[in-house]
Order: structure tokens, then sequence, then C-alpha cells
């Protein structure tokens, strides 16, 4: 079926505003479908996909899009839309643009130089050659354009594994469990889940494999004082409450009180009652000081440049810079060394980001570790070992989506000593 002419200047409309990367491309889609309540499903999903489909193959389009004709936006918007729908879906092309589109449908993009075919920024790609080398590089990269399977994670204070994918089998939806995780179930097809009672209920939860994994190292147990640092709208904080089983205390903190709002729902449905969020206004907030030495465990999933997430957000590797890695880095250093303050003798931390760069990962567990002699780092070998989850890893957890389909994901360990 053909889509109406005007699908080209909407694409192009909204991918003017998100290609001057102000802020998230899923945010600036939202607001520009709300502006437009005019625009059918189809119309929104086609846009959508092609949006997404431009961010992530950005250079390669540029490049396309320097031949052709007509207005520079309009070439990549119906780059974007014939790479989603055939170029005999759109209505109210001209002929030269029909003969352009068909030639640059047949350039083999393997062919292409290596740094277009990356689709990564150049800083990026030179840091990633110097660490990984080429092969490795481009594996990832190519990985990370791929759109993110479905996972969700079963709350063991309402059902479990087993009997979740049952109810699913009879909604007709299609899983299988997770590798990795022993909570995890990866559906097959993307349905809408809202509206499913386990759903409602909270025996669901949408959450990536690799985030849930990073919830068990924290290897949170009934009855412990447990605080979620960067908590966040609650990912995290909801796996570690049900792995608590409703009990002990877990404070959930964040200094973003839009994304503590959102977890109050998220509690609602989950069923835990032993959830307390906390907004603070900084790292050292007088509130963290008060628990300092009473806390079991302590998670900072701090934040970060959210790389590891560029299959469900590819506008984040344009948005980044050397320079905005290094501001990471420092506030990274900084919430640690104050979320380290909390732990009790023998008590454990899990550093975690969503990000593959050392810069946000190991380079700061070492800075740590040199400033604080009390501490010190226990193997994620061992680690999982303890929690029986069947995955190779030295010193840290290291997730990537071409080698263990999750999105990428780092996490260590630290223990103060007794
Ligand atoms: C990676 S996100 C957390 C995601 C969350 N844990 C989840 O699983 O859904 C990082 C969070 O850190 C919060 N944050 C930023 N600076 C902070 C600080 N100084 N102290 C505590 N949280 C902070 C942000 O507001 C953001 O919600």
């Amino acid at each position: 079926m053909r889509l109406p002419p005007a699908i080209v200047p909407h694409t192009e409309e909204v991918l003017r505003e998100i290609l001057r990367f102000t802020g998230p491309a899923d945010v600036t889609l939202s607001r520009y479908f709300r502006e437009n309540p005019k625009l059918g499903g189809r119309e929104r999903g086609v846009i959508a996909e092609s949006v997404y489909g431009l961010l992530r193959n950005k250079s390669v389009y540029t490049n396309f899009a320097e031949s052709g004709v007509g207005p520079m936006m309009r070439r990549m918007a119906l780059l974007g839309l014939t790479d989603t729908v055939s170029i005999e879906s759109i209505a109210g092309l001209s002929t030269e643009e029909v003969e352009w589109l068909t030639r640059t449908a047949q350039i083999d993009r393997n062919k292409l130089p290596l740094a277009m075919r990356s689709n990564l920024p150049a800083w990026l790609l030179e840091k990633l050659i110097a660490r990984d080398g080429e092969a490795a590089t481009m594996e990832l990269a190519e990985a990370m354009n791929q759109p993110a399977p479905l996972d969700l994670r079963v709350n063991v204070i309402k059902s479990n594994r087993e009997a979740v994918a049952a109810e699913l089998a009879a909604a007709p939806i299609l899983c299988e469990p997770t590798p990795y995780s022993p909570l995890g179930l990866r559906v097959i097809k993307k349905p809408a889940l809202q509206n499913l009672p386990l759903f409602k209920d909270g025996a669901i939860e949408v959450q990536d494999e690799g985030s849930q994994l990073l919830a068990q190292v924290v290897g949170a147990k009934r009855g412990e004082m447990i605080v979620d640092f960067c908590a966040g709208a609650g990912g995290k904080t909801l796996a570690l409450g049900a792995a608590m089983r409703n009990t002990g205390r877990l404070y959930a903190f964040d200094v973003s009180e839009k994304r503590l709002i959102k977890l109050k729902p998220r509690l609602a449905r989950s069923g835990l009652s032993n959830v307390h969020p906390v907004m603070i206004a900084h790292e050292n907030d007088a509130k963290v000081k008060r628990l300092a030495g009473k806390i079991d465990r302590v998670l900072v999933d701090a934040p970060c440049s959210g790389l590891g997430t560029l299959r469900r957000n590819p506008d984040m590797k344009w948005r980044q810079t050397v320079e905005t890695i290094a501001e990471m880095h420092a506030k990274q250093v900084n919430i640690l060394t104050s979320a380290a303050r909390l732990l009790k003798a023998g008590g454990r931390l899990v550093y975690g980001t969503c990000s593959f760069l050392n810069e946000e990962n190991e380079d700061v567990v070492v800075e740590f570790l040199q400033n604080n002699a009390d501490f010190t780092l226990v193997p994620m070998s061992v680690v999982l070992e303890e929690q029986k989850i069947a995955l190779e890893m030295g010193d840290y957890l290291k997730l990537l989506p071409n080698l263990h389909q999750t999105d990428g994901f780092f996490a260590a360990v630290l223990e103060r000593k007794k």
C-alpha cells in the first residue's frame, strides 16, 4: 500500500530537528507525533523506523546524500524511507529521485571505506580500533546497529519463569529463556505487553538481559540493607527488591525527581514494600552521609555515555564527544567514592555502566582502588560462580551485543575489607 506523499516532509522535518542533537531522539520523535495528531499509526511507524535507520547509518547516508537532487534533508529522508519501505510505496517522487534512489540501493555497502561502513564518529572509531583492532571494532559496530530483542524479567515474588512462559504461550506470545539470566525470557516477536494481565499484575518487567545480570551480581539477600545509588526509574531497583524477597530495606537514591516519580507505578505493580525512594541533591547529600557505614550492599549504576545501548538509542554515538566522556569519568569517580562510604566492613559495592569505554569502566575502578586502600576487587569470575551464572569472565563483567546478545554493560564488584 502506498504511503501519502506527506510522509516525506514529515520525516524531513523531524529529522532536521533530531540531527541538531540538542536532546534525545526518542523524546523529539514523541513530541513531534504529539504535535501532529493526524499522523496514522502506520505512518508513525515508518517515520520512526526511517529516523532510527538514518541515525544508525548516518555516515553512509550522508555520503549517499551528497549525490542526488533536491534539498539535502529531503535526500536524507528519502534514503531512510526507502530503506524502510520500497521506493514504490512512496508517492510524489520525481523521475530523477526514483533513478537516484534505485542507483544508491545497488551500491555494495561492504565495499565502502571502513570509516563510513562503521557508522561511528571518527574519535570513537579510532579509540576502538586502537584497543580492539579493526575486525572486532567492525563486529561491535555492526551488532550495535541491529535492533535489540525484547527481554522480560520475571518478578520472583509474583511468579516463576516456567509459569510466565506458559501463560505467554497461551496469549499466544512465543518466548525462550535467556541464556545467562535465570529470570529472563526473550520474546520472539515484539507484541504490545502493556495490557497483558502478567504485566499489569507485576509478574513481568521489560528489562534487557544485561541489565538483569547487573542486578544479579549485586547478590542481594533477604533482610539486608541495600542502596541503589543511581536508581533512576528503578529497572534494577525492582530486580534487587525481588531478590531480597521483599524483606530488609532497599533505598532507591537518585538526583532526578522525574525518574523517581516514574518508579512509583512500577513499584505498585511489583508488590514490593521494602523499597524507599529518596531524592538526593548530589552524591554528597546529608541523606547519604547519614547512612555511612550501615549498608550491606550498594549498586552504583552510574550515569554514563550510554554507548552500550546504541541498539536502542543510536543517536548517543553522535551526541558524545571526547570531552563528554572525560566529564563522565570525573563524575563517575565522585559518585563511586561517595557511595562507597555507605558500606559496612565486609560489604560489597557493584559499580556498573552501560558503556564499553575503558574511561567509564576499568579506569574508574582502578582510580578508585588507588585512592581507597580499604577496598579490594572481587573477581567477577568468583561472583558469577556464587550466583551460578554460566558466563566466562575475568575480573569484570563485560557484556557486548556481538558476544552476548545483550546491550553493552560493564560491572566490577568491590568489597570493603573486614
Ligand atoms: C544509568 S541511569 C540509572 C538507570 C537505573 N538504575 C535503571 O536500572 O533503570 C543513571 C542514573 O544516575 C542518576 N544520577 C546522576 N547523577 C547522580 C548523582 N550524583 N547521584 C545519584 N544519582 C545520579 C541519573 O539521574 C540517572 O537516573
